[in-house]
């Protein structure tokens, strides 16, 4: 993947050029059924550049999960590529982490907390001295008491199992991150204070950020691009940008009428293409 042209503001000067992370390209996916085959995704292309947090929105069923397992290397697609870094993904890849919704997908109820969170370090033979360091620095990142690092996943709240799952997903230092709607689960308050989590680890580790949701509140505060998809077999109906200034407050950025705005677009969009389907 080359850099993109380097674009011009509008005062005239340059801006750096962007690097593109992960490119997705043509992207189809069916699974085959009795009558043939239910196209769940078609020709979806879209490309995040290093360091950019994009939403994927769209309406029920339209195939975000589907789409995420593909540029994963979870799930073979029927047609079309992704690339993350520049090299095309056929399998799970290095420097890509998933956290979904569902804890238990992410974490092992049979391994502590420590254990969890230092799996991927453990499969890269590093020292055990060093893999309880790592693990201990992270679950500080995550807000969580290194008390909880001998606890078990069942032991702790939805929120805190989140958490976890985030502290594991980060723990490889990973280039991209991709959430599957990671705070569905959770009730309105832990959602928000994941939120937040989520963008100050963005900002200080500077990741790469795909993050899928039904909420379109949480797509426009967390994201600097909305992807959104028609209903299935999806594609891209538009990308909207959207400049709320950073940092992100739960209520300044709430009330930014621009905010409003945005939330109102995407949910026109969204509302749009399930009348038309
Ligand atoms: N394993 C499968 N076999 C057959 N059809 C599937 C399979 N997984 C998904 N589908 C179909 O593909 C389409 C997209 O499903 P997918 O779960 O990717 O959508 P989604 O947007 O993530 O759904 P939701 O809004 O419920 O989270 C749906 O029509 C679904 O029924």
């Amino acid at each position: 993947m080359k850099p993109d042209s380097t674009p011009q503001s509008r005062a005239g000067e340059t801006k750096p050029a962007k690097t593109p992370m992960l490119a997705v390209d043509g992207l189809a996916k069916s699974y085959p059924n009795k009558k043939g085959a239910v196209r769940a995704i078609e020709q979806v292309s879209f490309t995040l550049h290093e360091g950019e947090f994009v939403s994927i929105v769209g309406p029920s069923g339209c195939g975000k999960t589907t789409l995420l397992s593909c540029i994963a290397g979870l799930l073979p697609p029927t047609a079309g590529e992704v690339e993350l870094g520049g090299s095309p993904v056929t399998g799970p890849p290095e420097g890509l982490s998933v956290v979904f919704q569902d804890y238990s997908r992410s974490l092992f109820p049979w391994l502590s907390v420590e254990s969890n969170v230092g799996l991927p370090l453990k499969s890269e033979r590093r020292p055990k001295a060093e893999i309880k360091r790592d693990v201990a620095t992270m679950l500080k990142q995550v807000g969580l008491d290194p008390s909880v690092a001998s606890r078990y996943p069942w032991q702790l709240s939805g929120g805190m199992q989140q958490r976890v799952a985030i502290a594991r997903a980060l723990i490889s230092h990973p280039k991209v991150l991709l959430m599957d709607e990671p705070f569905a689960s959770v009730d309105a308050q832990t959602r928000t204070g994941l939120e937040d989590l989520l963008l100050r680890v963005w900002e200080e580790y500077n990741k790469t950020i795909l993050f899928v949701t039904h909420d379109i509140d949480e797509a426009v505060y967390l994201s600097d691009r909305i992807v959104v998809l028609s209903s299935s077999p999806s594609s891209v109906v538009t990308e909207l940008e959207v400049p709320l200034p950073r940092p992100r407050d739960q209520f300044k950025t709430k009330e930014n009428p621009d905010y409003s705005k945005i939330r109102a677009e995407v949910f026109r969009l969204v509302m749009k293409d399930m009348q038309a389907a």
